[in-house]
């Protein structure tokens, strides 16, 4: 059984959590016929970062995930071709000069996403916040990506593709449970409903597809990328199979990362409104109090990034990356076969000493030039590390500082009375139940 009743199959990582603080920056735990070793302690993860001697590992949650996305970026092995194609042929759409593309589409729903949050704050209702963002971060990543509109906040029922991806996602991360006692409560009618919602997700990404070939028409999207960039390594393009895994790797690693960070940010602005006076002065400084916020104006909005990173720091929407040793090495002071692999419990890291003597504490201004210049990088690793790291990172926070300052330029936030912020668990972390009540200013 090994540790099998430590498990917490709710909050696994918030229990690693508190292990790392018992145990210290290494510990391993055994449940049933498994070994997992989690590393948090700062130089430990400095050598675990290290891509000579280590390489990204698909861990049981990410190997899961591709039944939707494949050989994806995401969820490629590192031996897969068609991941260096398509991190060639992709990472031009993702430069800091990509986003000057995106940036009016990216505006468009962020004025949708205020229209609806107007109409709440006028009735005094509290909003819900984390329904806002993902509504707001699927229709952006469907226009930025492909030029597709899920309209979001225009319907009632969400639009049965993300239904589908919501539903597949959420049985991924209860199935990818592996102890069979609990794998045994998902029966057929699940396990059915999953491969129905596969084959909709896949059917929607392919007549979009089609219908652009058939069109022949230019976007200057994601999409267009990937059908017509040729890769400089090998002279060749993507095919329509990595075209769709490419497609649904988007809007599975685009989606509910940036939904949940900008939920988490709004959950600690409505704690600290000195935070939200300083924002909106900042605002105010680059922008004005009211006027469309321009491409490069987003930028210039540091204090407003400090937010986004201080938020990625203390609750970083994708918990923690696994790396595998290319040969036989040492770790901790355990010797590690090759072929062994550890996790990196990223709320941990971003919680080490060497933070301060008050890690817990939202201080943006951890992220300010010269305190970022005292303390070691590789003590902040929202993103990744080596190679394999985000590629969405640049989209991600262009989308998110955008958001961020529209709203705070908009409206002070108030707790619903009472709320403790519920970290829950899926693939990502996320604030649960999460709401909020604006006033306009
Ligand atoms: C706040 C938002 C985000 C966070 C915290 C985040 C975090 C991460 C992390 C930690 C990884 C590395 C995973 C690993 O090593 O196994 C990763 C990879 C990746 N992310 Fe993000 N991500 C975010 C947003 C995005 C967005 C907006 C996109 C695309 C539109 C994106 C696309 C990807 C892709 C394709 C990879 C795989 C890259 C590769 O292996 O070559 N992410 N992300």
């Amino acid at each position: 059984m090994g540790d099998l009743l430590s498990i917490d199959v709710a909050k696994p990582v918030q229990r690693e959590m508190q292990m790392a603080q018992e145990l210290g920056g290494i510990f391993e735990r055994k449940i049933l016929q498994h070994r997992l070793i989690v590393v948090s302690g700062a130089d430990l993860v400095r050598e675990v970062n290290d891509e000579e001697k280590w390489a990204k590992f698909l861990g049981k949650p990410l190997r899961k995930l591709r039944v939707i996305a494949g050989d994806g970026l995401f969820t490629a092995f590192n031996s897969e071709p068609n991941w260096s194609k398509a991190h060639n042929i992709l990472g031009p759409g993702f430069s800091q000069a990509a986003m000057r593309g995106y940036h009016d589409s990216m505006l468009t729903v962020v004025d949708r996403l205020v229209d609806s949050w107007d109409s709440a704050a006028a009735g005094g209702e509290y909003v819900d916040v984390s329904t806002s963002m993902t509504s707001l971060t699927f229709d952006v990543i469907g226009r930025c990506g492909f030029s597709y509109d899920f309209d979001s906040f225009g319907r009632t029922e969400p639009d049965p593709f993300i239904a589908a991806m919501s539903r597949a996602l959420e049985y991924i991360n209860r199935s990818s449970n592996d102890i069979p006692i609990l794998r045994a409560l998902f029966g057929r009618a699940a396990r059915e409903q999953h491969e129905r919602d596969i084959a909709l997700m896949q059917q929607t990404v392919d007549r979009i597809v089609e219908e652009r070939m058939r069109s022949g028409e230019q976007h200057g999207d994601l999409l267009d990328l990937m059908m017509h960039t040729v890769d400089p390594d090998t002279g060749e393009q993507l095919d329509r199979e990595s075209i769709r895994n490419q497609v649904l790797t988007f809007l599975v690693a685009g989606n509910e990362t940036t939904a949940a960070t900008l939920g988490f940010a709004i959950h600690f602005l409505s704690r600290h409104p000195e935070v939200v006076a300083e924002a909106r002065a900042e605002i105010t400084e680059v922008v004005g109090a009211d006027g469309r916020i321009g491409y490069e104006q987003v930028a210039k909005l540091r204090y407003v990034r400090r937010v986004v990173d201080e938020t990625l720091r203390l609750w970083p929407a994708a918990p923690g990356y696994f790396r595998k040793v290319r040969g036989e090495t040492t770790l901790g002071g355990r010797t590690l076969p090759k072929g062994s692999w550890v996790f990196v419990l990223l709320p941990q890291l971003h919680r080490d000493p060497l933070w301060g003597d008050d890690p817990e504490r939202f201080d943006p201004d951890r992220f300010a030039p010269e305190a970022v210049r005292k303390r070691p990088a590789h003590i902040f690793k929202p993103w990744g590390t080596g190679i394999r790291a985000c590629i969405g990172r640049q989209f991600a926070l262009h989308e998110a500082v955008l958001t961020l300052a529209s709203l705070i330029r908009r409206y002070d936030f108030a707790p619903e009375p009472g709320y403790e912020l519920d970290v829950h668990e899926a693939i990502t972390l996320k604030p649960r139940r999460l709401k909020v009540k604006l006033s306009t200013l």
